[in-house]
């Protein structure tokens, strides 16, 4: 099976499970990272890494997210990574989300208030402008914790996290809209690529929602 590892905090239980199923089952498993911190996950779990270039069609992809509605409409890049995701994704059969109880939500915003937008940077003031300016909110560039300035993603660009105005429906318009700015790289927004999304609770229940 060609699998893809997405990234952030819930996908590193998955993989641990995984490398386990793969040590004790034997199973034959080639994965493909969404990230720097995939990579590393991969490598250090003993799993065989792959990249697209040997393998471009994935038979499924699991991954985070930082909210999931109803229509399995997804946020992601809380770890600046959707760029990386999102091709990783569409090039799987099965997109796959793992996360735990508090992202489930009937529509966007009810858990997680902004998009994240991956820019090159030379355009990270313009689109900042032309987002609020378009659909309303406000947005901020993404600025590192610990190192002084913005954060800088996997590849080289910039992030600016979207503070979204409640109301918004058509998340596929929306999409294809930020997506035209020109600079913009890539937007958090998953419009129809998951599938089936499991969300652990803390009691250790399971819940499970499907694509209509
Ligand atoms: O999109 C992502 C990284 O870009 C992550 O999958 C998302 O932020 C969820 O992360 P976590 O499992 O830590 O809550």
């Amino acid at each position: 099976m060609i699998l893809g590892i997405g990234s952030g905090s819930t996908i590193v239980y998955a993989v641990t499970r995984l490398a386990e199923r793969v040590r004790k089952e034997g199973l034959k498993i080639v994965c493909i990272p969404t990230s720097f911190q995939a990579q590393q996950l991969i490598v250090t779990n003993n799993l065989t890494l792959g990249s697209l270039d040997t393998t471009p069609e994935l038979d499924c992809a699991i991954d985070g997210a930082d909210e999931v509605d109803d229509k399995l409409t997804l946020i992601k890049g809380g770890g600046g990574c959707q760029t990386q995701e999102k091709i990783v994704a569409s090039c799987a059969r099965k997109l796959v989300i793992v996360a735990d109880s508090t992202k489930n939500s009937t529509s966007l915003g009810q858990q997680y208030k902004k998009i994240p937008v991956e820019v090159i940077p030379l355009a990270y003031n313009p689109i900042l402008q032309r987002i609020t300016q378009k659909f309303g909110g406000t947005a901020e560039l993404r600025m590192g914790k610990m190192k002084a300035g913005p954060i800088v993603s996997d590849n080289g660009n910039f992030i600016v996290d979207w503070f979204f105005p409640t109301g918004i429906e058509d998340w596929k318009t929306v999409n294809e809209r930020i997506k035209m700015m020109p600079g913009v790289v890539e937007t958090g927004l998953f419009v129809d690529m998951a599938q089936i999304a499991y969300f652990g609770g803390p009691d250790g229940s399971l819940s499970v929602k499907l694509a209509s």
